[in-house]
C-alpha cells in the first residue's frame, strides 16, 4: 500500500536520520521545502523532494496537497488520558475561588479521580479512553505517552495499564506507558509514606513487570505529594524493572528536584512552571528533556514555564498537553503550541520543533517518530490550505488540519 503526496505547499520538519533532540538556538531553524512531495509505503516514508522531481508510481494513492502544508503528527509526551468520569465541579469551584491545593485538601483532585477509576470496569476504562484517544488522533497527535496514576492500588494501577496496553493494540498511534503508583498518598497512607512506598516497590512494580505493563516510571515530586528522597527510591525501584524515569516536578515549587531526577538519568522532567537558576544548571548537558505543558497553566492559571530563559541557556524543550480531567482536560496539541508561541513567547519553529521532535525524544521515540526522514513512521499532518505555517499558532481555537495520517493509515 503506498500513497504519494504531491504539490505539497511546504513540507515542513525534514530532518537527516539521526537528530534526536534540538536545544538551544537549534530550535529555531524548522527546515522545510517547497512545492514538495512525500511518499509512503507501507507504514513508512521512504521518499520525498521537490515536484521536479517528483516519481511516477502507478499503484500509489495520490493525494493533491496544493495549498496544503505537511508536517510530522504531534508527539505529546505526556498525557494521563486514561481515567473515569470528569471534575468539572472542581473546574467551578476554582472559578468560585478555591484553588488546585484547597480542593485536594477537601478529598477532591486526584483522590476524586482514584475513587472514580476503582469503581468503573476495565472495559468501561478502556471504552472512555478509546473516544479521548480518537479525538486526539483527528487533532493530529500520531505518538503519545500515557500514565496510570489514578488506581493508587495494586488492581487500579494494573487496570489502567492493561487499558493503555489494549490501546496500543487496537490503534495505529504509537503508545508508550509510564507507571504513575507514586501520584498521591491514598488517605489510608497519609501518615504512612513509607508504607505506600512499599507498596509501590514490593508489590506494584513486581506485577507490572509480570506483565511488562510499562515503559516509564514517573513520581509527583512536589510539596505535599512525594519528597526528593522518596521520588529518589521509587526512580531506583523502576530501575530494578528497566522503567526510566519521567519526574512530574517544579509544578507549584521548587524543592531541588531536578537535580536528583538528573541525577538518576531521568529522561525527562515535566511541568517546571517554577524554575531557578540552580535547576537550569543542573539540566545544561544532560540527557534529560524538560518538557512544559502550557494548557495546564492556562487552565489552571499558575505561571508558565520560562522557555525563553532555558532556551537562551542553551537547554532543549519539549511541549506536551498533559491531558487530564483536574488540571487539563485537553489533548490538543495545536492548543498546546499556540498557547507556546502567545504566552511563553516561542517561536512558532520553536514551538513546531518542542512539540515533534523534541516530543518524540521524551517519550523515547526519536529513531521512529517526530520529523520527515526516511525510514521513520509514516505519520503525518496535512493542513487545509494556509498561508505560511504560522498561521497554525496564529489562528489559535481554530481546526486548520484538513487530514491525517498515522503509520500510513489515512483516518
Ligand atoms: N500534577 C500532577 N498530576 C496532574 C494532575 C492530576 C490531577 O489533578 O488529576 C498534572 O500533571 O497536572
Ligand atoms: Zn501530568
Amino acid at each position: 500500500m503506498a500513497i504519494l503526496i504531491t504539490n505539497i505547499k511546504e513540507l515542513l520538519q525534514i530532518r537527516e536520520a539521526g537528530v534526536t533532540k534540538l536545544s538551544g538556538a537549534e530550535m529555531a531553524e524548522l527546515p522545510s521545502l517547497k512545492n514538495a512531495w512525500l511518499l509512503i509505503e507501507d507504514d513508512l516514508i521512504t521518499g520525498f523532494g521537490r515536484m521536479e522531481t517528483c516519481p511516477e508510481y502507478a499503484d500509489a494513492e495520490i493525494i493533491d496537497a496544493t495549498g496544503k502544508t505537511v508536517l510530522p503528527t504531534w508527539c505529546d509526551s505526556h498525557t494521563h488520558l486514561v481515567y473515569a468520569g470528569n471534575r468539572e465541579q472542581e473546574f467551578v469551584d476554582r472559578i468560585n475561588g478555591l484553588s488546585y491545593e484547597e480542593i485536594a485538601n477537601r478529598g477532591g483532585g486526584i483522590l476524586n479521580s482514584a475513587k472514580r477509576l476503582n469503581e468503573a470496569t476495565e472495559d468501561e476504562l478502556f471504552e472512555q479512553s478509546r473516544t479521548r484517544l480518537e479525538e486526539v488522533m483527528q487533532l493530529g497527535t500520531g505518538a503519545i505517552e500515557i500514565k496510570s496514576g489514578y488506581g493508587l492500588t495494586v488492581e487500579g494501577e494494573l487496570k489502567m495499564l492493561r487499558v493503555i496496553k489494549r490501546l496500543r493494540e487496537a490503534y495505529p498511534v504509537a503508545i508508550k506507558a509510564t507507571f504513575l503508583g507514586a501520584h498521591a498518598f491514598p488517605t489510608e497512607f497519609k501518615e504512612n509514606h513509607s508504607g505506600y512506598i512499599d507498596l509501590i516497590v514490593n508489590e506494584m512494580l513486581p506485577a507490572i513487570g509480570k506483565e511488562n505493563l510499562a515503559d516509564y516510571i514517573d513520581a509527583f515530586l512536589e510539596t505535599g505529594y512525594f519528597s526528593v528522597e522518596e521520588t529518589e527510591r521509587i526512580m531506583e525501584a523502576g530501575k530494578k524493572y528497566g522503567l526510566r524515569a519521567k519526574i512530574h516536578v517544579n509544578q507549584f515549587t521548587a524543592i531541588n528536584g531536578i537535580a536528583a531526577c538528573v541525577k538518576h538519568n531521568a529522561l525527562s522532567v515535566d511541568h517546571l512552571e517554577v524554575v531557578n537558576d540552580e535547576d537550569i544548571e543542573a539540566l545544561k548537558s544532560t540527557e534529560t528533556m524538560p518538557v512544559a505543558l502550557p494548557t495546564c497553566s492556562f487552565f489552571i492559571s499558575i505561571p508558565y514555564t520560562p522557555a525563553r530563559r532555558m532556551l537562551n541557556a542553551g537547554l532543549p524543550l519539549a511541549l506536551a498537553t498533559d491531558f487530564n480531567p483536574g488540571t487539563t482536560p485537553s489533548g490538543n496539541m495545536n492548543l498546546v503550541v499556540a498557547t507556546a508561541c502567545i504566552k511563553m513567547k516561542m517561536t512558532p519553529e520553536e514551538a513546531i520543533n518542542a512539540a515533534t521532535l523534541n516530543g518524540a525524544y521524551a517519550m523515547g521515540l526519536s529513531k521512529t517518530h517526530g520529523s520527515i526522514t526516511i525510514g521513520k513512521q509514516a505519520s503525518v499532518i496535512i493542513t487545509k490550505p494556509i498561508n505560511s505555517f504560522y498561521e497554525l499558532p496564529y489562528s489559535f481555537g481554530s481546526n486548520l488540519i484538513d487530514s491525517v495520517i498515522i503509520a500510513g493509515k489515512l483516518l
